[in-house]
């Protein structure tokens, strides 16, 4: 754990472009923490659960 997040602190500070997944419950607040962080350049936000649903037909 502290290896990655040395990892990821080194290449922020090299403005060198990266790619952060965060997964949380709808509304739970990931993208205030990004935005905290001020790591944030764009988001895409949560899709919507409709097209998650496993037991839901895509026909
Ligand atoms: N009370 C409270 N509200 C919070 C907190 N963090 C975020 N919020 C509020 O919760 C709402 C949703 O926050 P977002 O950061 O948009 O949540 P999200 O997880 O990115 O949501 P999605 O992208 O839709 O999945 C916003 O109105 C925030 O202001 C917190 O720690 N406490
Ligand atoms: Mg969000």
């Amino acid at each position: 754990m502290g290896i990655f997040f040395c990892n990821l602190f080194s290449r922020l500070v090299k403005k060198k472009e990266i790619r952060l997944l965060v997964v949380g419950l709808d509304a739970a607040g990931k993208t205030t923490v990004l935005y905290k962080l001020k790591l944030v350049v764009t988001t895409i936000p949560t899709i919507g659960k409709k097209l998650l649903d496993p037991w839901r037909s895509t026909s």
